[in-house]
Protein backbone atom coordinates (compact mmCIF):
# COMPACT_ATOMS: atom_id res chain seq x y z
CA UNK A 1 0.00 0.00 0.00
CA UNK A 2 1.08 3.66 -0.77
CA UNK A 3 1.87 5.29 2.16
CA UNK A 4 1.54 9.35 2.24
CA UNK A 5 4.22 10.38 5.02
CA UNK A 6 2.57 12.94 7.21
CA UNK A 7 4.66 16.63 6.99
CA UNK A 8 5.47 18.30 10.15
CA UNK A 9 7.29 21.90 9.94
CA UNK A 10 7.95 23.31 13.62
CA UNK A 11 8.91 26.29 14.50
CA UNK A 12 6.63 28.85 12.94
CA UNK A 13 6.71 32.24 14.11
CA UNK A 14 5.24 33.90 11.33
CA UNK A 15 1.37 34.10 9.55
CA UNK A 16 2.95 34.46 6.23
CA UNK A 17 5.20 30.91 7.27
CA UNK A 18 2.18 29.41 8.70
CA UNK A 19 0.44 29.99 5.02
CA UNK A 20 3.38 28.62 2.75
CA UNK A 21 3.59 25.30 4.83
CA UNK A 22 -0.15 25.13 4.68
CA UNK A 23 -0.72 25.46 0.98
CA UNK A 24 2.69 23.43 0.37
CA UNK A 25 0.14 20.23 2.17
CA UNK A 26 1.73 20.35 5.69
CA UNK A 27 -0.38 17.87 7.80
CA UNK A 28 1.04 19.97 11.18
CA UNK A 29 2.83 23.35 12.24
CA UNK A 30 5.11 23.37 15.22
CA UNK A 31 5.03 26.32 17.99
CA UNK A 32 7.61 26.21 20.12
CA UNK A 33 7.02 27.65 23.84
CA UNK A 34 10.80 27.17 24.96
CA UNK A 35 11.70 30.66 26.17
CA UNK A 36 15.68 29.59 24.63
CA UNK A 37 14.76 28.46 21.75
CA UNK A 38 15.08 31.03 18.53
CA UNK A 39 11.70 30.10 17.22
CA UNK A 40 10.15 30.92 20.64
CA UNK A 41 6.64 32.26 20.39
CA UNK A 42 4.41 33.48 23.12
CA UNK A 43 1.31 32.71 23.35
CA UNK A 44 -0.42 35.51 21.90
CA UNK A 45 1.23 34.94 18.93
CA UNK A 46 0.33 31.64 18.53
CA UNK A 47 -3.09 32.52 18.87
CA UNK A 48 -2.76 34.67 16.02
CA UNK A 49 -0.75 31.77 13.75
CA UNK A 50 -2.91 29.12 14.90
CA UNK A 51 -6.34 31.38 13.55
CA UNK A 52 -4.35 30.96 10.11
CA UNK A 53 -4.38 27.15 10.26
CA UNK A 54 -7.15 25.58 8.40
CA UNK A 55 -9.27 22.57 9.85
CA UNK A 56 -7.90 19.21 9.96
CA UNK A 57 -4.12 20.58 10.02
CA UNK A 58 -2.72 20.27 13.40
CA UNK A 59 -1.33 22.60 15.31
CA UNK A 60 1.40 21.21 18.03
CA UNK A 61 2.80 23.13 20.98
CA UNK A 62 6.16 22.05 21.66
CA UNK A 63 7.10 22.53 25.30
CA UNK A 64 10.35 22.24 26.94
CA UNK A 65 10.53 20.54 30.91
CA UNK A 66 7.77 23.22 31.43
CA UNK A 67 5.53 22.99 34.58
CA UNK A 68 1.88 21.50 34.70
CA UNK A 69 0.29 24.93 34.99
CA UNK A 70 2.25 26.38 32.54
CA UNK A 71 1.48 24.88 29.71
CA UNK A 72 -1.94 24.58 30.98
CA UNK A 73 -2.49 28.31 30.69
CA UNK A 74 -0.32 28.21 27.35
CA UNK A 75 -3.39 25.84 26.31
CA UNK A 76 -6.17 28.34 27.49
CA UNK A 77 -4.77 31.04 25.88
CA UNK A 78 -4.09 29.61 22.29
CA UNK A 79 -5.94 26.52 20.88
CA UNK A 80 -3.15 23.81 20.29
CA UNK A 81 -4.08 20.73 19.39
CA UNK A 82 -1.54 18.18 19.95
CA UNK A 83 1.41 18.90 22.84
CA UNK A 84 4.83 17.89 22.11
CA UNK A 85 7.18 17.13 25.05
CA UNK A 86 10.79 17.71 23.89
CA UNK A 87 12.43 18.06 27.67
CA UNK A 88 13.49 15.63 30.24
CA UNK A 89 9.82 15.24 31.03
CA UNK A 90 9.30 11.87 33.01
CA UNK A 91 6.53 9.49 31.61
CA UNK A 92 4.54 10.52 34.02
CA UNK A 93 4.25 14.24 34.32
CA UNK A 94 3.56 13.80 30.37
CA UNK A 95 0.95 11.64 31.13
CA UNK A 96 -0.41 14.19 33.97
CA UNK A 97 0.00 16.98 32.13
CA UNK A 98 -1.90 15.70 29.00
CA UNK A 99 -4.83 14.57 31.01
CA UNK A 100 -5.08 18.08 32.78
CA UNK A 101 -5.05 20.26 30.07
CA UNK A 102 -6.70 16.89 27.76
CA UNK A 103 -4.48 16.87 24.54
CA UNK A 104 -2.93 14.00 22.86
CA UNK A 105 0.98 13.81 23.05
CA UNK A 106 3.78 12.95 21.16
CA UNK A 107 7.21 12.52 23.28
CA UNK A 108 10.49 13.37 21.54
CA UNK A 109 13.10 10.67 22.36
CA UNK A 110 16.81 12.64 21.53
CA UNK A 111 18.84 9.69 20.12
CA UNK A 112 22.57 9.35 21.58
CA UNK A 113 25.06 6.72 20.72
CA UNK A 114 24.84 3.57 22.59
CA UNK A 115 21.11 3.39 22.88
CA UNK A 116 19.81 -0.07 21.13
CA UNK A 117 17.01 -0.89 19.10
CA UNK A 118 15.64 -2.82 22.17
CA UNK A 119 16.07 0.92 24.09
CA UNK A 120 13.66 2.57 21.30
CA UNK A 121 11.19 -0.01 21.73
CA UNK A 122 11.32 -0.20 25.38
CA UNK A 123 10.52 3.58 25.48
CA UNK A 124 7.91 3.37 23.55
CA UNK A 125 5.94 0.41 24.47
CA UNK A 126 6.13 2.19 28.50
CA UNK A 127 4.32 5.28 27.13
CA UNK A 128 1.84 3.80 24.70
CA UNK A 129 0.98 1.21 28.13
CA UNK A 130 0.53 4.50 30.38
CA UNK A 131 -1.93 6.75 28.49
CA UNK A 132 -4.29 6.36 25.68
CA UNK A 133 -3.40 10.77 24.84
CA UNK A 134 -0.13 9.31 23.72
CA UNK A 135 0.38 9.95 20.29
CA UNK A 136 3.29 8.63 18.97
CA UNK A 137 7.39 8.84 19.40
CA UNK A 138 9.21 11.05 17.75
CA UNK A 139 12.67 10.61 17.33
CA UNK A 140 15.06 13.56 17.25
CA UNK A 141 19.51 13.41 17.65
CA UNK A 142 20.81 14.35 21.28
CA UNK A 143 21.87 18.04 21.28
CA UNK A 144 22.71 20.72 22.74
CA UNK A 145 19.61 22.84 23.90
CA UNK A 146 17.43 20.30 23.67
CA UNK A 147 16.41 20.66 19.74
CA UNK A 148 15.82 22.00 16.46
CA UNK A 149 19.79 21.83 16.19
CA UNK A 150 20.21 20.33 12.37
CA UNK A 151 21.95 17.18 13.50
CA UNK A 152 21.10 13.57 12.22
CA UNK A 153 21.26 10.28 14.22
CA UNK A 154 21.64 7.05 13.48
CA UNK A 155 18.91 5.79 11.45
CA UNK A 156 19.72 1.98 11.49
CA UNK A 157 19.00 2.26 15.04
CA UNK A 158 15.07 2.29 14.61
CA UNK A 159 13.86 -0.71 14.35
CA UNK A 160 11.96 -2.02 11.27
CA UNK A 161 8.32 -2.43 13.54
CA UNK A 162 8.88 0.95 15.35
CA UNK A 163 9.31 2.84 12.38
CA UNK A 164 5.40 2.89 10.57
CA UNK A 165 4.81 4.69 13.86
CA UNK A 166 7.28 7.13 14.41
CA UNK A 167 7.73 10.78 13.58
CA UNK A 168 11.33 11.25 11.89
CA UNK A 169 13.26 14.51 12.92
CA UNK A 170 16.57 15.88 13.23
CA UNK A 171 18.86 17.07 10.71
CA UNK A 172 16.39 17.05 8.05
CA UNK A 173 15.84 18.99 5.11
CA UNK A 174 15.25 18.85 1.14
CA UNK A 175 18.41 17.19 0.97
CA UNK A 176 18.36 14.24 2.82
CA UNK A 177 14.35 13.96 3.15
CA UNK A 178 14.05 11.50 0.63
CA UNK A 179 17.21 9.19 1.74
CA UNK A 180 15.26 9.39 5.16
CA UNK A 181 12.12 8.20 4.04
CA UNK A 182 13.17 5.47 2.07
CA UNK A 183 15.34 4.10 4.39
CA UNK A 184 13.37 4.23 7.15
CA UNK A 185 9.78 4.76 6.11
CA UNK A 186 8.51 6.69 8.87
CA UNK A 187 5.06 7.51 9.80
CA UNK A 188 6.12 11.52 9.88
CA UNK A 189 8.67 13.79 9.30
CA UNK A 190 9.16 16.60 11.12
CA UNK A 191 11.47 19.26 10.14
CA UNK A 192 13.08 22.88 11.36
CA UNK A 193 16.43 24.15 11.27
CA UNK A 194 16.58 22.65 8.05
CA UNK A 195 13.68 25.18 6.18
CA UNK A 196 15.15 28.41 7.99
CA UNK A 197 17.52 30.65 6.15
CA UNK A 198 19.58 31.77 9.19
CA UNK A 199 18.42 30.22 12.92
CA UNK A 200 15.11 31.07 13.39
CA UNK A 201 13.86 32.70 10.11
CA UNK A 202 11.84 30.05 7.80
CA UNK A 203 12.69 30.24 4.05
CA UNK A 204 9.00 29.74 2.37
CA UNK A 205 11.31 27.77 -0.91
CA UNK A 206 12.97 25.95 0.95
CA UNK A 207 9.18 24.56 3.06
CA UNK A 208 7.73 24.61 -0.35
CA UNK A 209 11.21 21.95 -1.50
CA UNK A 210 10.72 20.04 1.87
CA UNK A 211 7.75 19.12 1.34
CA UNK A 212 8.08 18.15 -2.57
CA UNK A 213 10.97 16.15 -1.56
CA UNK A 214 9.08 14.36 0.94
CA UNK A 215 6.18 13.41 -1.28
CA UNK A 216 8.79 12.87 -4.41
CA UNK A 217 9.91 10.49 -1.71
CA UNK A 218 6.75 8.73 -1.11
CA UNK A 219 6.24 7.91 -5.13
CA UNK A 220 9.79 6.20 -4.80
CA UNK A 221 8.82 4.24 -2.18
CA UNK A 222 5.78 3.43 -3.33
CA UNK A 223 7.94 2.19 -6.99
CA UNK A 224 10.41 0.46 -4.67
CA UNK A 225 7.31 -1.95 -3.06
CA UNK A 226 5.86 -2.97 -6.45
O1 LIG B 1 12.90 24.10 17.15
C1 LIG B 1 13.39 24.39 18.26
O2 LIG B 1 13.88 25.49 18.48
C2 LIG B 1 13.38 23.37 19.35
C3 LIG B 1 13.77 23.76 20.62
C4 LIG B 1 13.77 22.86 21.66
C5 LIG B 1 13.38 21.55 21.46
C6 LIG B 1 13.00 21.14 20.18
C7 LIG B 1 12.99 22.03 19.13
N1 LIG B 1 12.63 21.64 17.84
C8 LIG B 1 12.46 20.28 17.43
O3 LIG B 1 13.73 19.69 17.20
C9 LIG B 1 13.60 18.67 16.23
C10 LIG B 1 14.75 18.72 15.24
O4 LIG B 1 14.87 19.97 14.63
P1 LIG B 1 15.83 20.18 13.35
O5 LIG B 1 14.98 19.87 12.14
O6 LIG B 1 17.00 19.30 13.49
O7 LIG B 1 16.20 21.61 13.39
C11 LIG B 1 12.24 18.83 15.60
O8 LIG B 1 11.42 17.78 16.10
C12 LIG B 1 11.71 20.13 16.13
O9 LIG B 1 10.31 19.99 16.36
Amino acid sequence: MNHRTRIKICGLSRTQDVQVAVDAGADAIGLVFYSRSPRHVTPDTARKLIAAVPPYVTSVGLFVNASESEVADIVAAAPISLIQFHGDETLEQCCSIAARVNRPFTRALRVQPGMTEEDLLKYEHDYRAASSLFAGLLLDAFVDGYGGGGKVFDWSLIPKELAPRVVLSGGLSAQNAADAIVRVRPYAVDVSSGVELSKGMKDPARIRAFIEAVRLADTIAASLNE
